[in-house]
């Protein structure tokens, strides 16, 4: 098996929401074509990757250093021993004369070009990606469904506290009980007339929302919030303080009794096991959000289950941020705790198969070999002009 050619693009995930930190009107995302010299009905068998959301496309990391090197490695060096394409092999190699720390755009760029070798490697073994996986690195016996949240609950013009309530009312009529909603992009009082009115929605049940400050508060802020929402018992408080600054998570874990969710701006095993040695987590309680798109990958995302592991964290507490398909393969193979969903926003990449049905807030997977791109027709089209 050989690469022949690799393809890069950039799709606009562009919309008017915004949350505590960021508005999203021109988020975009960089796409990749991995072509292999392995032929099916006369086509051939073609991997693909994108970057999630929250990150902007790499594309000129990919172009000038990623791209070049893995087209550079020998193509038996990306082999395992039973001449299978390994992904994880070509880590290595995109990674050469790269020093480490600073994680950010190299972890998306790496992340997407992972991705796409995956839905590579699986394809030619004709499997959908979370089989193929539990094979080879989970227990050969993956769930068939993984619970999925929905999020949502953005700030964006003219939103009402009613529209917010029928956004959530849609999450349920979707399937989902449990939903997500921003906080921290206006004042307290606002934040708890916003929250009350979702708990209403949820027929008082706070346990089926989760809050998202993205990273917003200082520490009294954090602080402060804790104190006030704490007596609702919500499903997780979620990056609460700047993703690096493991004390505010520390010192919020020893006031604030419940879940905290925290990660998906942690990019590398480091990070991780950062945030695990100084960041106060709690394995009985909290979620580890790490997105494998955005942090170097699966092949990353595998060192940093080890090192949970070591901890002795479960991989139940994990819940990839995200709401794409890849996450959804890694969390039924590795039996993470579920995976997030986004069922308005983030189109055409993110969201699951055409058709995916979700019920009491689980989602199966399909059978389409790979990833299940091919079963997602608006991003299968434009995923496919990159390379035909
Ligand atoms: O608003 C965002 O950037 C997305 C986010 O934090 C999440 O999905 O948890
Ligand atoms: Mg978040």
């Amino acid at each position: 098996m050989k690469i022949i050619s690799v393809h890069e693009g950039v799709v606009p995930i562009s919309s008017s929401i915004r949350n505590a930190w960021i508005d999203f009107s021109s988020m975009d995302c960089s796409i990749v074509a991995v072509v292999s010299d392995v032929m099916r009905d006369g086509e051939p068998v073609v991997g693909y990757g994108f970057n999630s959301n929250g990150r902007y496309s790499a594309g000129e990391i990919l172009r000038r250093r990623i791209i070049p090197r893995l087209l550079d490695a020998e193509p038996e060096s990306l082999l395992s021993e039973d001449g299978q394409l390994d992904p994880t092999r070509a880590w290595d190699f995109v990674m050469k004369n790269e020093k480490p720390g600073g994680h950010g755009e190299r972890s998306v760029a790496v992340g997407v070009m992972d991705m796409a070798l995956f839905d590579l490697a699986s394809k030619i073994a004709e499997q959908p990606l979370y089989r193929w996986l539990s094979d080879r690195h989970g227990d050969g016996t993956p769930d068939e469904k993984v619970f999925v949240y929905a999020a949502g609950g953005y700030y964006a013009p003219g939103k009402t506290l009613r529209d917010l309530q029928d956004e959530m009312k849609r999450f349920l009529d979707q399937g989902y009980s449990v939903v997500k909603m921003k906080i921290g992009g206006t004042d307290l009082h606002q934040d708890l007339a916003r929250i009350e009115a979702v708990i209403e929605v949820l027929d008082g049940d706070a346990s089926r929302l989760a809050v998202d400050v993205n990273g917003r508060f200082d520490l009294a802020t954090a602080l402060e919030y804790g104190r006030a929402i704490e007596p609702y018992g919500l499903f997780w408080y979620e990056e609460v303080g700047d993703p690096l600054d493991y004390q505010l998570n520390a010192t919020l874990s020893e006031h604030y009794r419940g879940p905290i969710a925290t990660g998906e701006n942690l990019f590398s095993l480091q990070d991780a096991r950062n945030l695990i040695r100084y960041g106060g987590m709690r394995p009985d309680r909290d979620y580890i959000q790490v997105d494998p798109a955005l942090s170097y990958g699966l092949t990353e995302y595998l060192r940093i289950q080890d090192m949970l592991k070591q901890h002795g964290w479960s991989s139940r507490r994990c819940i990839p941020h995200g709401g794409h398909q890849f996450s959804l393969h890694i969390a039924a193979a590795l039996k993470l705790g579920g995976n997030e969903s986004y069922p308005g926003e983030f189109q055409p990449t993110g969201g699951f198969a055409d058709g995916a049905v979700v019920q009491d807030s689980y989602v199966g997977l399909t059978d389409t070999p790979g990833i299940g791109f091919e079963s997602k027709a608006a991003f299968y089209k434009v995923l496919r002009e990159l390379h035909t």
